[in-house]
């Protein structure tokens, strides 16, 4: 990897989609709510380097590279490349960028006009940017599919002839017909059979060295990730939670997202295999209402409760996944206990005689454990007023007591070699420095 200046910046990118409220919402007169794809991304790409961008389906890695190769235009935020403001270029400036700056995508079966020759396939790019005559074009894409494992024999042939990993070979080629710096992967291995999957990340780390590329690998796939990778950055929810070198990344991962991403990838190895886990839990919430604080903390595993509380963390995640039940109105109270044993009413809940009842019912089917005091009657309290039909008093109760710095404070993620964006990490807890001083696990 090369300390130059960054091939490429990002700083603070932000993609919001507005096109995709619905008919609905319009009807109801809804104020539209963006999807914050991307949602305040800074990086830096480095000469010669790969770094992957990692994180779970529909994080918005896509959009992210798509975005900073100006596929798709930002909504704010700033990309540089090669030290020219990517979303001001113009004219030649502009044409110029389109050829140092490529994309190859996941799927070669739809990126492939079916229609096109391997051979027009692979020239269009020059024919569009006008490159030398068209004998020197037939040349080029001679030589660039034979560069990636291509008879030239099969020029004449459609897409549709090939296995995957050949078009997948097909696209790179068309890739690389311009002679870019810089390439985006998109997944470009996670459509191929395992055993294809090798040879097109080896191909693609050979052509890397030949030409002096400069990578950004998009994949959620951590075994290419790491096998190809020299720094990694993790996004969750339109977010980098953490970036850093590959091997500290797998090695020592800070930030509880990268943790779990970890812990959720089957081993090989069987004397860990039996390890507990801790995997991801919990659905991935809506980029259109992210939650407020870290984005994480609706799933993290080491969700900081207040410095007051003396609290098991296993039972705070409990706690704090009712509470988003809760502020989620996310409970179906009708349906608590044996066959109607309630008659609930949304505005007068329960009678009087059925509360204790009813409380014990909904916290056996919402909590699979016994609370120890004083959480007991805490949650007791939440739970009658849920009983009585009223949300906000069972929300206030809750938050009055268990509220995180994680949902009321945005981590930074800030700089240097291996920046993590969590609360564990930035002085905001007393005495604690990391995740390992901090995790009960
Ligand atoms: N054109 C669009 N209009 C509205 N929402 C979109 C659009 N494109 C993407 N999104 C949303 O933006 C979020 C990020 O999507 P994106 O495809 O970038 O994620 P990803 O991490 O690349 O996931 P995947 O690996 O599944 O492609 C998702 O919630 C997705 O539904």
């Amino acid at each position: 990897m090369s300390t130059d200046e960054p091939l490429v910046r990002v700083d603070d990118l932000e993609k919001y989609f507005w096109e995709n409220d619905s008919i609905l919402d319009r009807l109801l007169g809804d104020e539209p709510v963006p999807v914050r794809a991307v949602d305040g991304v800074s990086l830096e790409v480095y000469p010669g380097e790969t770094l992957g961008l990692v994180g779970e389906s529909g994080c918005g890695k896509s959009t992210a590279g798509e975005t900073l190769l100006r596929l798709q235009e930002s909504t704010g935020g700033r990309v540089e490349f090669d030290g020219e403001p990517v979303s001001e270029l113009r004219g030649s400036d502009l044409e110029e960028f389109r050829r140092d700056a490529q994309i190859v995508f996941q799927d070669p079966f739809s990126s492939l006009d079916p229609r096109m020759t391997i051979e027009q396939i692979v020239r269009q790019p020059l024919d569009i940017h006008d490159v030398g005559t068209v004998e020197e074009r037939r040349e080029r894409v001679r030589e660039l599919l034979e560069r990636v494992g291509l008879s030239t024999d099969q020029l004449d042939r459609y897409p549709h002839e090939f296995s995957g990993g050949q078009r997948q070979r097909i696209g790179i080629a068309r890739a690389l017909a311009l002679d870019p710096e810089f390439v985006v992967l998109d997944e470009p291995t996670s459509a191929l059979d395992v055993s294809v999957q090798a040879q097109v990340l080896n191909l693609l780390d050979d052509l890397q060295d030949e030409f002096g590329l400069t990578y950004l690998l998009i994949s959620h796939d951590l075994s290419v990730i790491r096998h190809v990778c020299d720094r990694v950055a993790v996004m969750y929810l339109g977010e980098i939670v953490e970036i850093g070198p590959v091997e500290e990344i797998f090695e020592d991962p800070s930030h509880p997202y990268t943790r779990a991403l970890l812990e959720s990838v089957p081993r090989a190895a069987t004397g860990e295999r039996d390890r507990e886990r801790e995997t991801l839990t919990g659905d991935v919430p809506s980029p259109r209402n992210p939650p407020s604080g870290c984005r994480f903390r609706t799933r993290c595993p080491m969700v900081i409760p207040p410095a007051d509380l003396d609290i098991d963390q296993d039972l705070y995640r409990d706690l704090m996944t009712l509470r988003q039940r809760v502020e989620d109105r996310d409970i179906s109270l009708e349906t608590v206990g044996e066959d109607d044993q309630f008659e609930f009413d949304e505005s007068e809940g329960v009678a009087d005689a059925d509360v204790s009842d009813f409380v014990a019912a909904l916290q056996a089917r919402l909590l699979d454990r016994d609370l120890p005091a004083p959480h007991d009657e805490i949650v007791a309290d939440a739970l009658a007023a849920l009983a009585g039909g009223n949300w906000d008093d069972a929300e206030r109760r809750l938050r009055a007591e268990y509220e995180s710095i994680c949902e009321r404070e945005s981590p930074d993620l800030g700089n240097g070699a291996h920046p993590v964006a969590c609360h564990l990490y930035d002085g905001s807890i007393e005495g604690h420095d990391g995740a390992d001083d901090y995790s009960s696990h």
